[in-house]
């Protein structure tokens, strides 16, 4: 919606009827009610026009990102491939850029990222993200930035997509710290100690610190963390408070705390934090139990 404000836009849906829905009413019901589309968008269920523009933005679940690029791969080569997506595939241990690296020949990876729901988006509220290409990217920068969506470039993609994946599962434990009634006091610890774990992995991945000093990084870890906009923030809040959560909704913090514990196994760093959060999760022990965990570590040197 926002691209819209310059220039035709066509967005594409795999479920034909769900395109014609769209196309007719102006409006996704499902995911973004009350929001309506802007004239020069349109939707559409067919590959050939909706992959026609060299330049492609990938937004869907991360878990469903492999299967998507290896159905269209041969569609894909050649494209300038955003991700809007947030996560680390379980599969492979990789960022939206790895696997279009991977999985489409001749592809330009890049990764859109930072604090933004995409209900104040669609709206016109002001944003500001983090645009990663490992190439130069100021002509990408220009032809995705709009009045409204300002984009600061970089070409750490490693810095940009971890830091839009790691933020999820903090965002579930700050949610789940409010829920329970641990308090705002708990919640900014909770933050500052999140933020160290998710510097620690970025530089053994190859980030740089200022990359996670940022947008995507600091500035989507304290949007996701303090609203309740955000599904992360929202599944935290039902675990700590003892509510249901409908398992329909895209909650990405879950496979990432599994994938993060994974990689910080393997490079043996130390994320107590994320290792609650994945045994939370996967319902391998309850709210106070993590707390005490987190409690009882030895004192340490900030
Ligand atoms: N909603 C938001 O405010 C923001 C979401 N993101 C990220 O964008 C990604 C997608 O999130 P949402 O759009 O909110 O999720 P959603 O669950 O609301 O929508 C996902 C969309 O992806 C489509 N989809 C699912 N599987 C697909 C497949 N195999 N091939 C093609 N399309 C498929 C669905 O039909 C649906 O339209 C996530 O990684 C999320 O973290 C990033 C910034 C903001
Ligand atoms: O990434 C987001 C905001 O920057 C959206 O957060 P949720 O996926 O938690 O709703």
């Amino acid at each position: 919606a926002s691209l819209a404000q310059k220039g035709p836009v066509t967005l594409w849906a795999r479920d034909p009827d769900q395109a014609k829905a769209m196309q007719t009413t102006r409006e996704n019901t499902r995911r973004l009610a009350g929001v309506k589309l802007p004239a020069n968008v349109s939707v559409t269920s067919e590959i050939a026009s909706a992959f026609a523009s060299d330049t492609l933005l990938l937004a869907m679940p991360m878990q469903q990102m492999a299967g998507f690029l290896n159905s269209h791969a041969e569609t894909l080569t050649g494209k300038t491939l955003v991700s809007c997506s947030k996560g680390i595939d379980l599969a492979t241990g990789q960022g939206p850029t790895g696997l279009i690296r991977s999985l489409v020949q001749g592809a330009r990876a890049a990764v859109l990222t930072g604090p933004s729901f995409a209900a104040d988006i669609a709206r016109g509220l002001p944003t500001a993200l983090t645009l990663a290409c490992a190439d130069h990217s100021e002509a990408l920068q220009a032809e995705l930035s709009t009045p409204t969506l300002r984009l600061y470039r970089t070409t750490d993609t490693t810095g940009a997509e971890l830091g839009g994946a790691l933020k999820n599962v903090y965002a579930i434990a700050a949610g789940t710290v409010i829920g329970a009634g641990l308090g705002d006091s708990a919640r900014a610890a909770l933050m500052t100690r999140g933020f160290a774990e998710m510097l620690r992995v970025a530089l053994a991945l190859g980030a740089r610190a200022e990359t996670l000093s940022g947008l995507s990084g600091f500035g989507d870890l304290v949007l996701t963390c303090t609203s309740e906009q955000s599904r992360n923030f929202r599944l935290g809040y039902a675990l700590g408070s003892g509510a249901g959560f409908d398992a329909a909704i895209t909650v990405e913090g879950v496979a990432t705390a599994k994938a993060l514990n994974a990689l910080a196994e393997r490079h043996q760093i130390e994320i107590p934090v994320a290792a609650m959060v994945n045994a939370l999760t996967q319902q391998e022990i309850s709210v106070s139990e993590a707390m005490q965990i987190l409690l009882a570590r030895p004192l340490k040197e900030e």
